[in-house]
């Protein structure tokens, strides 16, 4: 697959719809579906021309740097914003005409909890559980999540890990067909962490759309049937973590190692012999082909040879990370 070059605006995003993925899916699958979403603020697109779908019973992780439109995206979905531009369904229907509809079938999470701040944790939790037909079981969902700790403590004392915790409890006591989970597991200990991730992947394997934004990679490479990856209002890459991390995932290129190197920016191509250099970033390069251990003492020789001190060199697995800068020439955070 070719790459999109992160210097050509024009370039269309790089799409690799696979098999039951985005790209595919039936019409009944379809949890949500954007379509050239714009939002304005200002008279300046923050979403610009905007597209994905979230499938149910499949996690949607929509990640991207600060400020690159995910959580402006998601609240055009949730109802909360109207877009300038495009369109939006969810559930086949739209979030700002049928929000009465939609109220009961979606969940939603917001970044900063968007909870009452006078309320003590779990009666908030039992109040939102009663407005729902047939709600979760309060008693398993503060177990799991480990609520029992502040259930009396008021949304105001919260922690910022335990206020995520608390909302997302609040976005799923309702049974959701689709539920949005902005950075879900931002702030918490590696403890909550994971119960966050069972609990969305139990979410999945119920038939849940579970749509995340999120700029944690280890949390997209963990949880995502898809990722979208959105910079500056606009969908660059999507695909599943495999295809993105594989360049297309035909050649299996999954298992083959990616050596990194920090050093000075300027470094020739052919530094290594046999192996391509590529400075994707100022003083940030990569190889293409495989390295082995022989590989290290090379290059270590020719760094030394010019009187090159690296300041960090490791070797493992290409990431979303490395996609997103191989797409932009910037890190994601
Ligand atoms: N109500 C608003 N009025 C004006 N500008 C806004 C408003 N809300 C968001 N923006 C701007 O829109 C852009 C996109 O913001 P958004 O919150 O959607 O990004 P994000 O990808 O979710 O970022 P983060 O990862 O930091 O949460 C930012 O430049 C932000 O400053």
């Amino acid at each position: 697959m070719s790459r999109t070059p992160a210097t050509d605006p024009a370039a269309p995003p790089r799409t690799t719809p696979h098999e039951g993925g985005p790209g595919r899916a039936r019409a009944d699958d379809v949890a949500l579906r954007v379509d050239r979403l714009v939002k304005r603020y200002a008279g300046t697109a923050v979403v610009d021309g905007l597209s994905l779908v979230a499938r149910r019973g499949a996690v949607t992780a929509v990640l991207g740097p600060n400020g690159a439109g995910k959580t402006t995206t998601v609240e055009c979905c949730e109802g909360l914003r109207s877009p300038d531009g495009g369109t939006v369904e969810v559930l086949g229907l739209d979030p700002l005409a049928d929000a009465a509809a939609l109220r009961p079938r979606v969940g939603v999470m917001l970044q900063d909890g968007g909870l009452p701040t006078g309320v003590r944790a779990l009666e908030m939790l039992e109040h939102v559980a009663r407005m729902y037909a047939d709600p979760r079981d309060v008693g398993e969902l503060t177990e799991r999540l480990g609520l029992g700790s502040f259930a009396r403590t008021t949304v105001r004392r919260l922690s910022g890990g335990q206020r995520q915790r608390l909302a997302l409890a609040v976005a799923v006591v309702g049974r959701p067909e689709l539920v949005f989970l902005d950075e879900p597991s931002a702030g918490m200990d590696p403890q909550s962490r994971r119960a966050v991730w069972d609990l969305v992947a139990e979410l999945r394997s119920d038939g849940v759309g579970v749509v995340l934004t999120t700029h944690l990679m280890d949390e997209a490479e963990a949880l995502a049937d898809d990722v979208v990856i959105v910079d500056r209002g606009k969908v660059i890459a999507q695909g599943s973590v495999r295809e993105l991390v594989t360049d297309g995932g035909a050649d299996g290129r999954e298992h083959e190692q990616t050596l990194r190197l920090e050093a000075p920016a300027g470094l020739p191509a052919d530094l290594l012999p046999g192996l391509e250099l590529r400075e994707r970033a100022p003083g940030q390069y990569v190889t293409k082909g495989v390295v082995d251990p022989g590989t290290l003492v090379a290059l270590t020789q020719a760094l030394a040879a010019r009187d090159v001190l690296a300041s960090r060199v490791s070797v493992g697995r290409r990431t979303l990370e490395d996609v997103f800068l191989d797409l932009t020439g910037r890190n994601l955070r």
